[in-house]
């Protein structure tokens, strides 16, 4: 039987899995399995620890419940850090992804903040199908149109809305998240924003629906607000799971600051679930 811990940041969960002492038997059809909220255990990221190696403390792998692999995950990073941090007694912990090295650092009242990375605003970084600003893209679908997009290790697109709980977001998200300006799909975020310093937030997670937090797409919809002049800097996200504090550094670096939490743990039989 193999150990798991089921945690979330802001009710974006996952199930962690500690693979640095010896390597398990994923495959993403498997973490698909163990994702699933009926027949497996349930989350919206599968996460596997893996070694860190040249100074990083661990690396993240990370899964959308329908296999695909990301680049980024803020919920799941704060949450890895905390892991490390708890057993090695560090305040700071690097956690690296295969988009890099994103540092932790633990906050007064349990609060991490993560240096989510520089915020990759060309077309091709996002990516984008053809050359274009990505502060406006020609994309529109029902009542949304004009979204801006960046990467922060994973695609983002961002739409401004007057009126957030007016939109039918369970039917725009796929439709968006699999349009054919989004080579690698996109996490689909709408945003309405509140004052300068305030915006809220729901995301239509690639390879996940709709989650009630995505610490990448707070840090996109940040920097794409701030490019577009309607907040500064640093900004409360409100998404439906809670606040997350973001705040876009001079040097293009994207600082996430927010909870973490363990739901429970348990053991799984790994060879139980589709090979
Ligand atoms: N669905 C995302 C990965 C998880 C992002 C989100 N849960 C976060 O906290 O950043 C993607 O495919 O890029």
């Amino acid at each position: 039987m193999t150990p798991f811990r089921k945690m979330h940041g802001l009710g974006n969960d996952f199930v962690v899995l500690d693979a640095r002492r010896a390597e398990l038997p994923i495959t993403p059809a498997r973490a698909a399995a163990i994702a699933d909220r009926r027949r497996g255990i349930g989350c919206d990221q599968f996460i596997v620890m893996e070694p860190g190696r040249d100074g990083a403390d661990v690396f993240m792998r990370i899964r959308n419940p329908d296999g695909s692999e990301a680049g980024a995950c803020g919920n799941a990073t704060r949450c890895i850090a905390s892991l490390v941090a708890a057993e090695t007694g560090k305040d700071r912990v690097l956690v690296r992804t295969i988009a890099g090295d994103l540092p932790v650092e633990r906050l007064p009242g349990g609060l991490w903040r993560a240096d989510m990375g520089p915020a990759r605003l060309g077309w091709q970084e996002v990516p984008l199908a053809q050359k274009m600003d990505t502060l406006h893209l020609p994309l529109s679908r029902g009542v949304v149109a004009d979204p801006a997009a960046c990467s922060m290790g994973n695609p983002h697109a961002t739409f401004f809305v007057r009126d957030l709980d007016a939109l039918p977001i369970a039917e725009l998200g796929p439709s968006l998240e699999h349009d054919a300006l989004f080579p690698e799909r996109a996490n689909i975020g709408f945003v309405q924003v509140l004052d300068p310093g305030h915006l809220r937030l729901i995301v239509w997670e690639r390879g996940a629906g709709l989650t009630l937090a995505c610490g990448s797409g707070a840090c996109a919809a940040l920097v794409n607000a701030a490019r577009r002049g309607l907040t500064g800097r640093r900004a409360t996200v409100s998404l439906p799971g809670g606040d997350l504090v973001i705040e876009w550094r001079e040097d293009g670096h994207v600082l996430m600051t927010g909870p973490v939490a363990t739901a429970f743990t348990g053991t799984l039989d790994l060879e139980a679930y589709a090979a």
